[in-house]
């Protein structure tokens, strides 16, 4: 048997999937890593756990296939996006642990670089709202905060990569120092217009552009590894919501994916035209294939499935994240809890970096029912924030009906049928759910396997997209437009600006 293997690294596990040439996942292999929180509002990783975790979950799945490397035609990575990695140019280690997407610790420098002006060419060049986020202030962080790091770097002997990146210096034993399209557009550095490194960003932020690396196409060559028992091309990498909305087959504009993990992120494909928000969500890079970007609008919120962990973690009122079903279905109707789950902040449409979560409308009646319901409705909500800028951005640009707005689902918490139901109820929209939820993973291992010549094109691929199950709406407008009301009412109350 034949495999592409799909290498996923995500922000509390990575994981090695082989997928067989029907692209039906036979292998995975998953583990975990430390977070490191040194200060509040900051999150680390170890770069070498990011490697170390990569090499042992490959060589796992590999094992489990029997051991013949030599089967595998092509590997695939995506990976947590924005978070950053600098590391020696000869060793390849890295000179600080990676700063993580999560991390705010340059909020004042982006209040800064906002303050003197700055939003609209960054807005312009990158598609992106000057965000402590994005990679770009991390980079200049490190640049600043390492004793002679920037020095270093001026001389050529500093790399700096997103995780995708590293992970392929790595494989490649230090051969490839290069990036994908879609993991460009996410760093702040990227002008996603003209396709190349921004001059005006670096010299503003004082990053030596040497240190940046060389971007591809997401189906590309990325050279090859030897380090898993043969010589593997590595030729598909994608940013991990990217790779969703390709595993989603979202190829046509006007497609809506959302991906419901840790956060959720959802993408609009809005074809070859990088449309600019109005409505403070980010324009990015859906894939990018022969040489030509797909656009996307992208909204990302920060807390999703976050906010069942935190019932289970905090609270403790559950003790698996299945169980908010059920207590959902049996909440109190008469009340109205609405719970807003700021916990690091507000991301799109709002971006307030310093917003903290909220309660409101609580009973002596209200109990662990209530709070459970209350979490997963917050889910919806904040989806429908994103969907209603979306609208909005997208009608000026679209031409034609468009067709009925159809929501894509996947992720961890897209299992919650209750959750899906609500999403479909407030949001107004059909809700469809893929029969594989891996749509990351697949995404991924169709563009290497695809590149290669050994997987369908790109219609073929889209065909192969199977439903699993429909909802549609079901909520009277009365009801629905009073319960996002009184959400817009919460989430107004929880802004700091
Ligand atoms: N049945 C469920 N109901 C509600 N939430 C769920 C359910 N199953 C998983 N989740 C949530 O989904 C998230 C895990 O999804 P996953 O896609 O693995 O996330 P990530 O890739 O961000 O780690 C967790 O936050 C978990 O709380
Ligand atoms: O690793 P995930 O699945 O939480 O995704 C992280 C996103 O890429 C951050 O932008």
């Amino acid at each position: 048997m034949k495999y592409v293997l799909a290498i996923d690294q995500g922000t509390t596990s990575t994981r090695a999937i082989l997928f067989d040439t029907n692209l039906t996942p036979v292998f995975t292999a998953q583990e975990e890593f430390q977070q490191i929180f040194p200060h509040s509002g900051w999150v680390e990783h170890k770069a070498d756990d990011l490697w170390q975790t990569t090499l042992r979950t490959c060589r796992q799945v590999i094992e489990q296939a029997g051991g013949s490397a030599a089967d595998i035609i092509s590997i695939g990575i995506t990976n947590q996006r924005e978070t950053t990695v600098v590391w020696d140019a000869k060793t390849g280690e890295a000179i600080y642990n990676a700063i993580v997407w999560q991390d705010r610790r340059t909020s004042d420098l982006c209040r800064t670089l906002t303050g003197a002006g700055h939003a609209e060419m960054f807005q312009d060049r990158t598609g992106l709202l000057v965000d402590p986020y994005f990679s770009a202030t991390k980079l200049k962080w490190v640049l600043d905060n390492v004793e002679g790091a920037r020095a270093r770097a001026q001389r050529g002997e500093l790399l700096f990569g997103t995780v995708d990146s590293f992970l392929i210096w790595q494989l490649t034993e230090g051969r490839v120092h290069a990036t994908d399209a879609t993991n460009a557009a996410r760093t702040m550095l990227y002008d996603i217009r003209k396709g190349r490194w921004s001059q005006t960003i670096c010299d503003l932020l004082e990053i030596p552009m040497n240190m940046l690396p060389t971007v591809k196409d997401s189906a590309d060559d990325f050279g090859s590894t030897s380090l898993l028992g043969a010589d593997l091309p590595i030729r598909g990498v994608a940013g991990d919501q990217q790779a969703a909305t390709v595993g989603q087959a979202c190829f046509e504009p006007g497609m809506l994916k959302s991906t419901y993990g840790t956060g959720c992120f959802a993408l609009l494909n809005t074809g070859d035209v990088p449309v600019a928000s109005k409505n403070r969500l980010l324009t990015t890079i859906a894939y990018q294939l022969d040489g030509k970007p797909t656009y996307a609008l992208e909204g990302s919120i920060f807390v999703a499935g976050a906010v069942v962990q935190w019932l289970r973690d905090g609270l403790k009122i559950i003790q698996s994240a299945g169980e908010t079903q059920n207590l959902a279905e049996n909440a109190d109707p008469t009340q109205s809890v609405v719970m807003v789950p700021a916990f690091t902040g507000l991301g799109a449409p709002y971006w307030s970096p310093d917003s903290r979560g909220a309660i409101f409308g609580l009973t002596r009646n209200s109990g662990p029912a209530e709070f459970a319901k209350a979490a997963l409705e917050s889910v919806g909500y904040q989806t429908r924030d994103l969907i209603d800028a979306m609208r909005a951005d997208w009608q000026q640009h679209a031409t034609g009906s468009g067709g009925e707005a159809v929501l894509r689902v996947d992720g961890g918490m897209s299992a919650s049928d209750w959750t899906m139901q609500f999403l479909a109820d407030i949001t107004n929209a059909p809700v469809d759910r893929p029969r594989v939820l891996e749509t990351t993973a697949l995404g991924v291992a169709w563009l290497a396997g695809m590149k290669m010549g050994a997987l369908p094109d790109q219609a073929e691929f889209a065909k192969n997209w199977a439903l699993e199950r429909r909802f549609a709406p079901e909520m009277q407008a009365e009801e629905r437009a009073a319960k996002y009301g009184r959400w817009q009412q919460a989430v107004q109350s929880t802004l700091t600006y």
